[in-house]
């Protein structure tokens, strides 16, 4: 039998918010990919890294403020510092819960480089929210800092970087191949490290990547079945906050194109997810997308909850 290739994409409360948050949250999602392995699934993780590479920047810059022997960490380098820890707790979390399991497989977090394009807008539109939510006086100081803030749905202000679009996935080819050994593979967390491609070679680029696009662009090209968008709803609403707020079990393509024309979802938070959903349903027949709550992924996968686009 065909097993089911599955990508699941991991929000912020998959993850924690800080890193106490971070080694409870990580073991309740052990647990959740552990059931999926169980269940017979091929597993590939992302995650995203908002909150940790804002945390990991803000840590290399005060550090190189305070003590002049060290120079700038450049953001790239933040991204993949940020890949390696929360790919650790990962996989050794999921290593050890499936070991408990008395399941034997490889657990492996790959170090991932995403190629974007150099004439990309967003270059010139910060738009990817990252770090802790600031109040409006320590926002105002991050701005004389020559940050660029944001209001962040609602929830506060961030700090704002570029988010130019996934083009490439340059170790591709590896996590096809660690995927075809049976491994669960972690890769292209907080959307990949942004690299462009300049005279043949490639370096790393000022920028976050959206790791629901990113997500999305590699289960294209691994052709999996499922993309899975665990966040912290169960299912995406139209009219959403509001007194006529409807849940939805479905959403065509056509549907979800036109909701997104009436600007039913917030930027930087569910726009990004339906339209990563849409792209990969949209790129081949027997392609599903699922948004839902990371404790309801089993369920999702099985047909009983979350918002789904069929391909
Ligand atoms: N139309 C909508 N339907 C459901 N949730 C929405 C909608 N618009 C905005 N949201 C908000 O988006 C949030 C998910 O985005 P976010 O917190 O950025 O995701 P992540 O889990 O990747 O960190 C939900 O928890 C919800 O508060
Ligand atoms: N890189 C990224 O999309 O991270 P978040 O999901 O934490 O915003």
């Amino acid at each position: 039998m065909k097993k089911e290739k599955v990508i699941i994409a991991l929000g912020g409360n998959a993850l924690g918010y800080n890193y106490e948050e971070q080694t409870k949250a990580v073991e309740r999602t052990a647990h959740i990919i552990a059931d999926l392995v169980e269940e017979g699934f091929q597993v590939v993780v992302t995650h995203g890294n908002g909150p940790q590479v804002g945390m990991i920047h803000t840590a290399m810059s005060d550090l190189e403020s305070n003590y002049p022997m060290y120079s700038t960490v450049p953001m790239p380098s933040c991204v993949g510092m940020s890949q390696g820890y929360i790919g650790y707790e990962l996989q050794s979390s999921i290593r050890a819960e499936l070991g408990r399991r008395h399941i034997c497989k490889n657990v492996t977090s790959l170090v991932t480089q995403v190629k974007v394009d150099p004439e990309d807008e967003a270059f010139k539109n910060p738009s990817k929210p990252i770090g802790r939510f600031l109040t409006k006086d320590e926002a105002m100081l991050e701005e004389r800092k020559n940050q660029k803030i944001m209001e962040d749905a609602g929830r506060g202000y961030r700090v704002v970087v570029a988010s130019p679009k996934p083009v490439e996935i340059v170790e591709l080819g590896t996590i096809r191949a660690l995927l075809d050994a049976g491994e669960v593979v972690i890769a292209c967390g907080g959307g990949g490290i942004p690299v462009i491609e300049n005279d043949g070679r490639i370096e790393g680029a000022s920028a976050v990547i959206d790791k629901d696009f990113a997500s999305a662009l590699l289960a294209k090209e691994l052709e999996a079945d499922y993309l899975v968008i665990l966040t912290a709803v169960e299912k995406v609403a139209i009219n959403f906050g509001k007194k006529n707020q409807k849940w939805l079990s479905e959403m065509t393509i056509e549907e979800a194109h036109e909701y997104i024309r009436q600007g039913q979802f917030a930027p930087g938070s569910m726009l990004p997810k339906v339209e990563a959903a849409l792209q990969f349903a949209a790129s081949g027949q027997g392609r599903h997308a699922l948004i839902t709550l990371l404790n309801k992924a089993k369920d999702g996968l099985l047909g009983k909850t979350g918002t789904v686009i069929h391909g």
